[in-house]
């Protein structure tokens, strides 16, 4: 089965990978969720990622702070495309982690999205992106999705808007 992989360091990442698995609900795709860690559980990591490579995951989702090494080594570990999210903890709130995630050397990407909520929603989204390259339903979808962002915006204008014209 095709699905998404959604890993994240601690639990105390999860009140912000949240944001990912509400698009994926949302839109119905199947994922999993998983706590782990490449630098205190590494060969949990290890495992899963080759064994979820072969039961069919398409993407991995990657949510880590601090010194956020998860999406860089998950990348190490499968060619599928790997997007990382990092968390906004740790002294520089979340600078830390975007630059540890971001910096990937050649040849071994990390689509590294924004810090906190919004990266944790784009990453879902981005990932159901790369699903729709061969899934014109979910194609579809994501098209109606935009069509209701636009109204919401001409919605909320009109609840506000001041005019001269
Ligand atoms: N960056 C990593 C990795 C890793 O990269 O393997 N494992 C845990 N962490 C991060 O450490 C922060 C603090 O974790 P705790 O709250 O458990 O102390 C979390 O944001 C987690 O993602």
């Amino acid at each position: 089965m095709r699905f998404i992989s959604v890993l994240m360091g601690s639990k105390s990442d999860y009140e912000i990978m949240k944001e990912a698995v509400k698009v994926l609900e949302k839109f119905q795709i199947p994922y999993e969720l998983i706590i782990t860690s490449a630098h205190r559980t590494p060969e949990r990591t290890h495992d899963y990622v080759k064994n979820a490579e072969k039961r069919g995951a398409q993407v991995f989702i990657c949510g880590a702070g601090m010194a956020a090494h998860l999406a860089g080594v998950v990348a190490s570990l499968t060619t599928r495309p790997v997007i990382g999210v990092p968390m906004p903890s740790g002294m520089m709130d979340g600078l830390d982690a975007l630059l540890s995630t971001v910096q990937m050397p050649g040849g071994m990407p990390v689509a590294t999205l924004a810090v906190g909520k919004a990266g944790a929603k784009n990453a879902a989204y981005l990932a159901l992106q790369i699903l729709a390259n061969s899934d014109d339903e979910l194609k579809a979808k994501l098209e109606e999705d935009r069509i209701a962002q636009a109204k919401k915006v001409e919605l909320d204008s009109k609840e506000v808007e001041v005019r001269l014209d």
